[in-house]
């Protein structure tokens, strides 16, 4: 049974939450801890899409900082839209975009990524609907993919003009084949459901959020009976040339996000792609 809510970080205003206060409606990150299990299941909660800003990203972060301080048995990651898991990085915080802030949001992005790649309690992603580029990552982080029908996931960074971090590469690199990722990555594509299982991008299909949260329990519990620092260990290991790479060169990603992002020819690239994403919508 889901007892109510552990803690649900920043509000949609940036103002920190505390504990049982104000409904989870107004919550970025929603989390709830199951008694019997001790799973937590994470929700993204950023209408309509959960497009991932600083206020979203730095909810996560602190999400993962409450688990890890908890020694959290596991994690779902999942969202409470009914068709977007998330729609990755929000291109609002890239375009136009006021330095100082651009920094901290590149920043954020790369502890959520450590925390979340990294982390010593299993994760899996019920990824209840369609899940682009930034998305993608934060599945790609957990280790463990279970996807609804008919959506579609992939880093499609190429198909914007611009060029995923080698930290985003690896992350593919380590749930798919080399060759399939190399493919992946340059031709920026958005698989379906069926496709991402065909290549290993996600592990099982689910037919429903509900049948997806059944099936992520199903995998943590096939670590009940092995040792968590065992488990973490292991898992930490296997995981922590990516991890060091980027730890040893966060400042110059940071630079390079910044210069990379603030070119003219990009700044067109993401004003042409925004204004077909409203056109689109305006429909
Ligand atoms: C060598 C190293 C070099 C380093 C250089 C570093 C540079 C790399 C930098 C960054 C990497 C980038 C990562 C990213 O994540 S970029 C974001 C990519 N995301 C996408 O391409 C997805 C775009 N969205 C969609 O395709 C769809 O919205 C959808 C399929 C997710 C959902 O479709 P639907 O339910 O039909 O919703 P709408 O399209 O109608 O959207 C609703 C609403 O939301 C707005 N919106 C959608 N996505 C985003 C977004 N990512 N950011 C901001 N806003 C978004 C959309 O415009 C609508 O807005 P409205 O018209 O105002 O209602």
């Amino acid at each position: 049974m889901l007892r109510s809510v552990l803690r649900a970080s920043t509000t949609r205003l940036g103002v920190t939450g505390s504990r049982f206060c104000s409904s989870a409606a107004d919550k970025l990150v929603i989390t709830e801890v199951d008694d019997k299990t001790g799973y937590a299941t994470v929700t993204l909660n950023r209408p309509p899409v959960n497009s991932l800003n600083l206020e979203l990203l730095t909810a996560i972060s602190e999400t993962l900082d409450d688990l890890q301080n908890n020694k959290s048995r596991g994690m779902i990651l999942t969202s409470s839209s009914k068709s977007v898991f998330s729609a990755g990085l929000d291109i609002m915080e890239m375009y136009k975009p006021k330095v100082d802030r651009m920094k901290e949001f590149w920043s954020t992005l790369q502890d959520v990524w450590f925390k979340l790649y990294g982390s010593p309690f299993p994760t899996v992603a019920a990824i209840n609907g369609h899940s682009p580029a930034g998305g993608c990552l934060l599945s790609l982080c957990c280790e463990y993919r279970v996807m609804c029908q008919n959506y579609t996931i992939g880093l499609n960074e190429t198909r914007l003009g611009i060029v995923a971090p080698t930290w985003f590469m690896a992350s593919m690199r380590n749930a798919m084949s080399r060759r399939d990722a190399e493919m992946a990555l340059t031709l920026g594509t958005l698989f379906t459901t069926d496709e991402a299982l065909k290549v290993g991008l996600v592990d099982e299909v689910a037919t429903s959020k509900e049948d997806a949260i059944a099936k992520a329990t199903a995998f943590l519990d096939k670590f009940k009976k092995i040792s968590p620092q065992a488990r973490s260990m292991t898992k930490q290991a296997l995981r922590s040339k990516d991890i060091m790479e980027l730890e040893d060169n966060r400042t110059q990603d940071i630079d390079l996000f910044v210069y990379a992002v603030t070119q003219p020819k990009v700044q067109k690239g993401l004003e042409m792609y925004l204004e077909a994403l409203k056109a689109k919508s305006a429909k």
